[in-house]
């Protein structure tokens, strides 16, 4: 089976032409100030120029305003917007009705209700995607290089895809496919050699280890 990774937080020419070499399907750009991620406008706008057909341009946004998600999009073409924040399934849907996009929603899992909870947003979001709750106290609402008990996952069925994401490295990928039946899959931390510094060579790994998973459900 084929598992489409996406590789997010990309900031420089070097990741991304490793990302796009190593087969990524899905590159992601952060817009969130607070985050050693976040990239300006000019830098998204020249990345994204590196992308060809067959990899998606995905923003990446917290509880973002219209004016926000505009200003971006004039310069940026972006192929799906990520909200990470708290987003409701309306603002989900007014998102969606104004910008033309789909909708990458992150839900937050720490215990079973929060995957109860995200039953609501299934036939809102185009996609959904499940990433560790942010630790009391974390200064990032993603990316903080944690996982969340994939058991969680177990017996689950959902009506929209969605993707496995959290505390993802080249190490521990195949596991995760295998033990969440995940197509697809998400990193950020994983992949970088310090906060907000990727490393193409890591990149490069996680890539090949997720070409390399096989005999999954
Ligand atoms: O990556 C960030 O800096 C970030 C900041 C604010 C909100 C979301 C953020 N990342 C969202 C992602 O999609 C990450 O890839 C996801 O949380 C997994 O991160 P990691 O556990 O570091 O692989």
């Amino acid at each position: 089976m084929n598992i489409r990774a996406k590789i997010c937080g990309i900031g420089t020419p070097e990741a991304m032409q490793a990302a796009l070499d190593g087969g990524a399907r899905y590159v992601g750009l952060v817009f969130f100030p607070r985050s050693p991620r976040n990239v300006s406008i000019a830098t998204a706008a020249e990345l994204s120029r590196m992308v060809r057909t067959g990899t998606r341009v995905v923003g990446l946004f917290v509880d973002p305003a219209d004016d926000m998600l505009a200003d971006v999009l004039a310069q940026v073409p972006l192929d799906l917007i990520q909200l990470h924040g708290s987003e409701t399934p309306e603002r989900v849907a007014a998102i969606k009705a104004r910008f033309a996009l789909p909708v990458l929603k992150a839900v937050k899992v720490a215990e079973p209700a929060d995957l109860d909870a995200a039953r609501a947003f299934e036939g809102v979001a185009d996609m959904l995607l499940f990433d560790a709750k942010p630790p009391r106290g974390a200064l990032l609402p993603g990316g903080n290089g944690i996982r969340f008990d994939w058991s969680l996952l177990t017996g689950r069925r959902w009506d929209c895809p969605w993707m496995l994401s959290g505390g993802l490295d080249p190490d521990n990928v195949a596991d995760a496919v295998r033990a969440t039946g995940a197509t697809a899959v998400d990193v950020s931390s994983g992949v970088e050699d310090a906060p907000g510094r990727k490393s193409p060579a890591r990149i490069r790994a996680f890539l090949t280890a997720v070409a390399g998973i096989r005999g999954t459900a």
